[in-house]
């Protein structure tokens, strides 16, 4: 309202101001207005005026002309009276004339309202014969020419004073005095009525401006009306939906929802209520909690157990607060007790006050399960129960640090069955589960109670043997370990049959913490593994050092492909008679960048057990390709190249795909790539390795059997494979000259590979003597020293150039002379 009091007060000021408020007019304004104002009464004042003074003129004008016509009227009498007045009488004089006239008209003075005047026209001059007395000057006069016998008479008549007057007459005299009057009468009226006209207007803009800010407020109010109308239909939807909600939460929670008035009876019990303590909604209703769910003596021996329990929570929901869920014992209908998550807070009604209590459980049984699950994962081994490596390590550091106190020693068995992969390989890993079940409460009858054995990973296992009165005791374990595994298990019915390889180490000699400590056990375990197995060893440090200096090279080994360090050296193959190159053999080595060549012995085998012999032997397989390849290509060479393949990479299934593309990628003919394999490899699995065989084979490459002789194999059984040559291993060649029972047998070999029809490559030849008892034999083909080095790459072709640009084809040396 005072907003609406101000906004008309504004609105008046401006209005009367004529100008908006705040705005400084210009002193002239007022003056404009004000002249602007009375224009209209003047100009109505000046037309009525105006109006008025021209009627007066004409009343007047017309009364002039009416008194003057008037006048002529009489005055034409006068004279025409005189002269008939005249003409009776004979006139001699003048004077007599003159006299006569001043009679005439004397005689009626009193009845007449004009004088006369009369000149003679007849002499020389004219000569005035008669003037009234009474003749005063006047604007009007009628002049007539009176000819009386022979006198011209000019009579002049003038209105006597008082009569024919030109005065205005009354009317007009009003009008003369009524224009200005009646005018400033209009005008006053015109001001009056603009002055009223402006008042209205003024109070019509008051009315209008506030029946403008009324429908303001009235906008105002009906979009605040509407937005409150939207508001509520949004509320009472929001509501609709809230409580579908509340329903659907009730019926779909997993959790108890119990309700109950401020007495504690139940209002509400939704249906996981129903499932988790086994009553109905309908047997409840109305009934006290919490004695339902808890007998009193139940509720008081929670309340000495569990701290502030139940009373305490009510306690809090009383004062108001949501008190923390708290995990107690609740029972079922049957008496079943579970144990249980409940939270209990306030309900408030619409005006604050606590109309009643929300209780919230959960039946947290399965959750402790778990949690007592995990509890018990986090020290034991799920699949045996056996304390797992974390526990061992906290059991390890408590007998050590016992041990330490009272001067004991202590023992450290770590054990690994041996050929586990094969159980799991051949009778599935569920069968593995069962035996490494077996196999757990085995270990378990040969230990005391404070011993401890725990399964560490796999196959693995670790027994703790604290306070031990002297080593002897560990070797007693071990062997009743050892015999304790000696019977077969029964495993779904199958019979099995497995051994440990134990490894032990002793605390202090063999180490002074539990880190050190199980090493060495690790490391006397697998020289347990390598001594056959089915044994135990103590930690012998030397043993530990050099499989210490193994793994270190292994783990170079890893990263020696992806740092470059391999390079293929190639050692040719001759004819023994002509000494011209038949093939070439890609030997691997590794240009260790501290060790320099690193001899293939020394980390073939470790590449082997490690798996990475098979990335090693494919990047073998490619480069060797390459480079006989290249040789082809730039005329130097074409002769087979001869590349060794390992058990693991003959053991890929798809070995003939993969050289099939390394033969596509390198564009190496087939014809021109010849593998070599073991003896002892290819006897492995026969059928296994003759169906490989021939599919490598079809590809259209040689197949050649690398140190043979060393594989105690017979020569007959190798004619099952698809294979080519023989090459014989240079363990056999070495003595040939100088021991007969050697050569008998390198002859018998090249004698029987000829029979097969097998070519013969005679290993490892370094002296004539040998070169030309090979000759004697017929050996077809020698490699070895004597003819050359394995070489470089750019070093072999090198030598090729030469041998091309000197138009040689034979490497080998001149033939001996016998
Ligand atoms: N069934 C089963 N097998 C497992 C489990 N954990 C690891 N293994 C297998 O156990 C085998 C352990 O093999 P290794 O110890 O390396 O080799 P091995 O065959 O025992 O041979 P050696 O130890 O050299 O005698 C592997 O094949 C693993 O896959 C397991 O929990 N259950």
């Amino acid at each position: 309202m005072a907003a609406h009091r101000e906004h008309l007060r504004q609105h008046e000021s401006s209005t009367h101001d004529g100008a908006p408020p705040g705005m400084n007019r210009p002193p002239l304004l007022p003056l404009a207005g004000t002249l602007l104002r009375l224009s209209l009464p003047l100009i109505v004042f000046a037309a009525i005026w105006g109006g008025l003074g021209k009627l007066e003129q004409q009343a007047r004008e017309g009364e002039e002309r009416q008194n003057i016509s008037v006048f002529q009227r009489t005055a034409a009498q006068q004279v025409e009276r005189l002269r008939s007045e005249l003409g009776a009488t004979r006139i001699e004089r003048v004077a007599d004339l003159r006299k006569l006239v001043a009679r005439v008209l004397d005689s009626r003075r009193d009845a007449r309202d004009v004088s006369l005047e009369i000149i003679d026209l007849g002499g020389d001059h004219p000569r005035l014969i008669y003037q009234d007395p009474d003749l005063r000057p006047s604007t009007m006069m009628y002049v007539e020419q009176l000819v009386i016998g022979q006198q011209r008479w000019l009579v002049e008549v003038s209105p006597l004073p008082g009569h024919y007057l030109l005065n205005p007459s009354q009317s007009v005299e009003t009008l003369r005095w009524g224009g200005p009057l009646i005018g400033l009468l209009v005008a006053l009226l015109v001001a009056l009525l603009q002055s009223r006209g402006r008042s209205v207007r003024r109070q019509v803009l008051r009315q209008t401006s506030a029946l403008e800010h009324m429908n303001h407020q009235l906008e105002r109010s009906n979009s605040a009306l509407q937005a409150e109308i939207a508001r509520s239909t949004e509320a009472e939807r929001s509501l609709r939906n809230t409580t579908t909600l509340q329903r659907a939460i009730l019926d779909g929670s997993e959790y108890a929802i119990v309700s109950t008035d401020t007495n504690g009876l139940i209002e509400l019990f939704n249906p996981a209520a129903e499932r988790i303590f086994g009553w109905r909604a309908d047997e409840l209703v109305g009934r006290a909690t919490p004695l339902l769910f808890c007998p009193e003596d139940e509720l008081a021996r929670l309340e000495s157990r569990d701290g502030p329990g139940f009373f305490a929570m009510i306690d809090e929901a009383r004062a108001g607060h949501a008190a923390e869920p708290r995990e107690m014992t609740l029972r079922r209908k049957d008496g079943h007790e579970f144990p249980a998550s409940l939270s209990v807070s306030p309900l408030h009604g619409p005006d604050g006050a606590i109309r009643g209590y929300l209780g919230i459980a959960s039946d947290i049984g399965r959750q402790k399960a778990a949690e007592s699950r995990i509890r018990f994962l986090a020290h034991y081994d799920a699949l045996t129960e056996l304390p797992n490596r974390n526990y061992l390590g906290q059991r390890l550091a408590e007998a050590q640090e016992q041990c330490r106190r009272r001067g004991e020693p202590l023992a450290l068995l770590f054990l690994d069955l041996d050929r586990f992969k094969y159980v799991n390989d051949s009778l599935g890993h569920h069968a593995g589960d069962l035996l490494l079940q077996a196999v757990s409460r085995r270990f378990m009858t040969c230990v005391r109670a404070e011993d401890t054995v725990a399964r560490t990973g796999g196959d693995e296992f670790v027994i703790l043997l604290p306070s031990l009165p002297d080593r002897n005791r560990a070797i007693e374990v071990a062997e009743r370990i050892l015999a304790a595994l000696r019977d077969p298990f029964d495993i779904r019915s199958q019979r099995l049959t497995i051994s440990p390889s134990i490894g032990i180490a002793l605390y202090p000699e063999d180490g002074d913490d539990a880190e050190t400590l199980i090493k060495h056990a690790d490391a006397a375990m697998y020289q347990a593994k390598a001594a056959g197995r089915n044994a135990y060893r103590f930690y012998d440090s030397q043993y530990a050092r050099e499989l210490s200096d193994r793994l270190i090279l292994e783990n170079e080994l890893r990263l020696a492909l992806e740092r470059k360090q391999f390079v293929l050296h190639y050692q040719p193959q001759l004819d023994v008679y002509s000494g011209e190159i038949t093939g070439i053999e890609a030997l691997l080595r590794w240009q260790h960048p501290q060790h320099g060549l690193v001899p293939p012995d020394r980390f073939i085998p470790i590449a082997e057990d490690s798996g990475l012999i098979v990335p090693i032997g494919d990047w073998v397989l490619r480069a060797a390709c390459a480079q006989a390849h290249a040789w082809r290509v730039a005329g130097l060479l074409d002769a087979p190249m001869a590349v060794n393949l390992s058990a693991r990479q003959f053991d890929q299934p798809d070995l003939p795909e993969q050289i099939a593309s390394v033969l596509e990628a390198t564009g190496l003919p087939a014809t021109r790539l010849e593998l070599e394999l073991t003896e002892s490899l290819v006897m492995r699995e026969p059928e296994r390795s003759s169906d490989t065989l021939s599919r490598c084979k079809a590809l259209g490459l040689t197949i050649a059997i690398d140190d043979f002789g060393t594989g105690y194999s017979s020569l007959a059984y190798l004619r099952r494979f698809p294979i080519d040559r023989l090459k014989i291993d240079r363990s056999f060649i070495k003595d040939i000259v100088d021991e007969p029972d050697d050569a008998a047998i390198a002859q018998a070999i090249i004698a029987m590979a000829h029979s097969l029809r097998l070519n013969v490559v005679a290993e490892g030849v370094e002296s004539d003597a040998q070169l030309s008892l090979l000759r004697q034999w017929h050996c077809g083909i020698y490699q070895g020293f004597l003819s050359s080095r394995p070489l470089p790459g750019e070093a072999l072709t090198a030598l090729l150039r030469g041998m091309k640009a000197a138009g040689v084809a034979e490497l080998a040396p001149p033939p001996l002379q016998h």
